[in-house]
């Protein structure tokens, strides 16, 4: 079974399903931490949750929930475009109010201000939950992705909604630590490090990555909740954890922060990205091998 951030018709169930093996069942979950303390119980085999959106950035209820209990690694990701459908009930009146998932109402802020004026705009723990209050009369009009129709009997009333073209939300396949995907040449590697509180305490992080010609593809700070100015470093790099420098890198990560999690090594989902240098980093880890054997120089 593999559980989602639900219920049923969300961007989430999408990249789900994109994820599954045939005859895979899909469970839903009203929120991201309850889709992955299914997965913890081992209720599930994984679970696919979102973790960040081109235009509003990190999903904070993912960060945190991958932090906090027991660890999950993620073992694949996926990009999905987004653009919404606003629905309505069929011969519904006017539009007072319009309900979505935050990161959703985010990124049509402008068309709604154009179209919607008017309307109060509501946060709904997801946008296929905003289509199923408004089926039940809660509010007026949900912005959903499009797929939503087919569980929702609601009609479209815009459809293609996007205040940013091209924009895109990545999610994860997480489920407990085990055999890590295989290296392909084309991955990357997630973290999350609790800094110390002192001078150069994340440029010393940062430091370990360039020196070994590492690329950093996303970094965010999220309160520990703990003492107040103490932050954890989510941090997310090109290459695979197999890699001697990945690995090494991820070593002298642990020794600066002894509570550094490792949250996956995984296949991009789309290509890019500088994953160059990992054959002089091989080729000198060798040299050094030859040199402590005796047989070099
Ligand atoms: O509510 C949904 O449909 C989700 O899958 C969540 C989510 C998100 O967390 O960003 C996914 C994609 C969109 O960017 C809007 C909402």
């Amino acid at each position: 079974m593999l559980a989602y951030f639900g219920p049923q018709g969300t961007f989430t169930e999408q990249a789900a399903r994109g994820f599954a093996s045939p005859q895979q069942e899909l469970v839903p979950f009203d929120t991201v931490p309850a889709a992955l303390a299914a997965t913890r119980r081992g209720e599930t085999q994984s679970a696919c949750v979102p973790v960040e959106n081109s235009v509003e950035g990190a999903v904070p209820a993912t960060m945190d929930a991958l932090t906090e209990g027991e660890p999950l690694v993620a073992v694949a990701e996926a990009v999905l475009p987004v653009r919404f459908s606003v629905l309505v009930r069929p011969g519904g009146g006017p539009v007072r109010t319009v309900a979505s998932h935050p990161h959703a109402l985010a990124q049509v802020r402008h068309w709604l201000a154009e179209h919607l004026p008017e309307a109060d705009v509501v946060a709904t723990t997801s946008t296929a939950a905003a289509a199923r209050s408004v089926l039940g009369g809660e509010f007026d009009a949900a912005v959903s992705a499009p797929v939503a129709v087919r569980h929702y009997p609601l009609e479209v009333l815009a459809t293609d909604v996007a205040d940013v073209r091209d924009a895109k939300t990545r999610f994860l396949l997480v489920r407990p630590p085990g055999e890590l995907p295989e290296p392909t040449g084309h991955d990357r590697t997630s973290v999350v490090c609790t800094a110390a509180d002192k001078v150069g305490a994340l440029s010393e992080l940062l430091a370990e990555l360039a020196l070994r010609g590492i690329n950093l593809t996303r970094i965010e700070s999220r309160p520990t909740k703990g003492r107040l100015g103490e932050y954890r470093f989510y941090i997310d790099l090109d290459g695979h954890v197999a890699e001697p420098r990945v690995g090494d890198a991820l070593a002298a990560l642990h020794r600066h922060c002894p509570q550094t999690r490792f949250l996956g090594s995984y296949p991009k989902a789309e290509p890019g990205g500088v994953v160059a240098g990992n054959e002089e980093f091989v080729a000198a880890a060798e040299w050094v091998e030859t040199v402590r054997r005796g047989h070099g120089a």
